[in-house]
């Protein structure tokens, strides 16, 4: 791989910078996953999500390059080059899948990020190997980014990775962006590593989270854990940074909730062949009167449980017809050998069967289950097709299918059922807003949405579509590197980059 025998501070290196990347992404994944195919072959496949959306222009305008790994384990692909956007594999062998992404970034930091809702485990071995990985990240970034090049951190997977590349590479400007909530204090306080990750953070001249709690929780850590000099100011959304003094370096905090490609979605579910397959959704499912619809990588945080439930008990009550509405839920198959994983699996499959078997017919279930992912139009047609849209996590970073529903209803129908304690319900408040963890709260919120007068749902989804629309991901990614190109550290090229 590229870089690899040479030291970053090397002359050689430094000569090979000149034609460098200037905007580099890391990210525990590449916009690309290598896929095994039977007969032995590899072939790239693009990444469906949102991250790859919002960064490939700007790296494009950019010659930019993504660092990340290619989602197998013990593979050792070269870089490719392709349209001034450059991939840089990072290899993760079995053991680092095990212990850095399996173990300590989704067996530790996950649960612990998420409100403790499953007992976060702490291993030093795992930890040992997270220092490991996080450390191949920086170097082979620090490798390949051109001289005062800006560099993008993602996510929880990489919070080491700010200081060690600093180190590495002092004139590098460098922002990171926490996809998933930051802890309050006392839960974050648990992790024996704790000082560690903070000043892994402060590595960053910028870092960025979905809300202003977040960037206020972080700031407050940098200064109870490690002594530096913070501001004490109220944090906003895309203004009025936190601050944090480290030394000379200032390091900013601020909240950039993080959006979809709004625009496409609006044009691509208005098209007649989502139009008509969503049609045919409805034929298929037995033309019932209303359709609700949930869509989740498998996962104990996403509250599938609680919908679950919620159905259940009001099919049991009586005041939901089994013959009138069905209920779709598309679960993405998801970190499948992590324990907590397996054992929610386990609850929900047998939560279908039970509402199957309770109130179904021959023929007629009340819950569809697919446990696989599905090809993005087909997932735009059911988000057209569905009555209400149900996003129930117990706690999660913001939610983007929350917003692409949102975003798939230009004909104002449809309605939200939307978790307080997900980001989007802080920008989200003419969806149906409900505590996930309140029953009660969340059958009445569901029967409310599901008998919606006509004029009332349009209503609620022109408000939601005003905001969706107005703030997309591009305006994140903009925002996000303009505060950082004006943070006291960035250098000429921050300043100067096209976007
Ligand atoms: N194409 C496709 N995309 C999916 C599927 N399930 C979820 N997604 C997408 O994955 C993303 C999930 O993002 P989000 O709701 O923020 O939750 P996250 O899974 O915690 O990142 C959204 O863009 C979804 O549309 C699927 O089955 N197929
Ligand atoms: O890479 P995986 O382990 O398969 O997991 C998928 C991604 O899940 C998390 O998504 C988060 O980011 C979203 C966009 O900001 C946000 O809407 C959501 O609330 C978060 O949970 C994770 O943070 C990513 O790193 C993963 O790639």
């Amino acid at each position: 791989m590229a870089g690899k025998s040479v030291s970053a501070g090397s002359d050689e290196a430094r000569a090979s910078r000149e034609s460098a990347p200037e905007l580099v992404v890391v990210a525990n994944r590449l916009p690309v996953d290598l896929e095994k195919l039977p007969d032995g072959s590899t072939r790239w496949k693009r990444s469906p999500g949102g991250l790859v959306t919002a960064l490939e222009p700007v790296l494009r305008q950019n010659h930019g390059a993504w660092v990340g790994w290619p989602g197998v384990p013990d593979v050792d692909v070269d870089p490719i080059v392709e349209d001034g956007l450059s991939l840089y594999p990072v290899t993760l062998s079995s053991r680092d899948v095990t212990e850095y992404y399996e173990g300590f970034s989704n067996g530790t930091l996950w649960p612990l990020y998420h409100d403790v809702v499953v007992k976060p485990i702490f291993d030093r071995t795992w930890w040992n190997t997270y220092v490991e990985v996080n450390r191949r990240f920086a170097e082979e970034t620090a490798a390949i980014a051109a001289e005062n090049a800006t560099v993008w951190v993602q996510d929880y997977q990489l919070q080491l990775v700010p200081k060690m590349l600093r180190m590495l590479r002092p004139d590098l400007t460098i922002g990171f962006f926490q996809h998933i909530p930051f802890p309050p204090i006392e839960i974050f306080m648990q992790l024996p590593w704790r000082t560690e990750i903070i000043e892994g953070l402060l590595g960053a001249d910028l870092v960025g989270f979905h809300l202003p709690g977040g960037a206020q929780n972080f700031v407050y850590l940098a200064n109870r854990l490690v002594g530096h000099p913070v501001s004490r100011g109220q944090i906003g959304v895309r203004s009025k940074f936190g601050e944090v003094q480290v030394g000379f370096r200032t390091v900013r905090a601020g909240a950039f909730p993080i959006s979809i490609d709004s625009g496409e979605l609006d044009e691509l579910s208005k098209s007649r062949s989502i139009r008509q397959r969503a049609k045919q959704i409805r034929q298929e499912l037995g033309n019932p009167r209303r359709i609700m619809l949930g869509v989740d990588r498998l996962d104990y945080t996403k509250g599938i449980n609680i919908r679950m439930t919620a159905i259940q008990e009001l099919l049991a009550e009586g005041r939901l017809d089994p013959k009138e509405n069905i209920f779709v839920q598309l679960a993405t198959p998801s970190r499948e050998r992590v324990e907590h994983y397996m054992h929610m699996r386990d609850e929900i499959e047998r939560q279908v069967g039970r509402i199957n078997g309770d109130f179904g017919e021959v023929g007629h279930p009340v819950v569809h289950y697919l446990h696989r992912p599905i090809p993005r139009n087909e997932l735009i047609a059911f988000f057209v097709a569905a009555d209400v849209m149900l996003v129930t996590p117990v706690r999660d970073g913001m939610n983007l299918v929350a917003k692409e529903y949102v975003a798939c209803r230009s004909d104002l129908g449809g309605a939200l059922l939307l978790s307080e304690f997900t980001g989007a319900a802080t920008e989200l408040r003419q969806a149906y807003l409900v505590n996930p963890h309140d029953i009660d709260g969340v059958k009445d919120s569901l029967l409310a949405a599901l008998d919606q007068a006509p004029e009332e749902g349009r209503k609620r989804m022109r408000a939601l579509r005003r905001q969706v629309l107005a703030h997309d991901v591009n305006r994140w990614a903009r925002a996000f590197l303009n505060a950082l190109a004006e943070t006291p550290h960035a250098g000429e090229t921050g300043a100067s980059l096209r976007r």
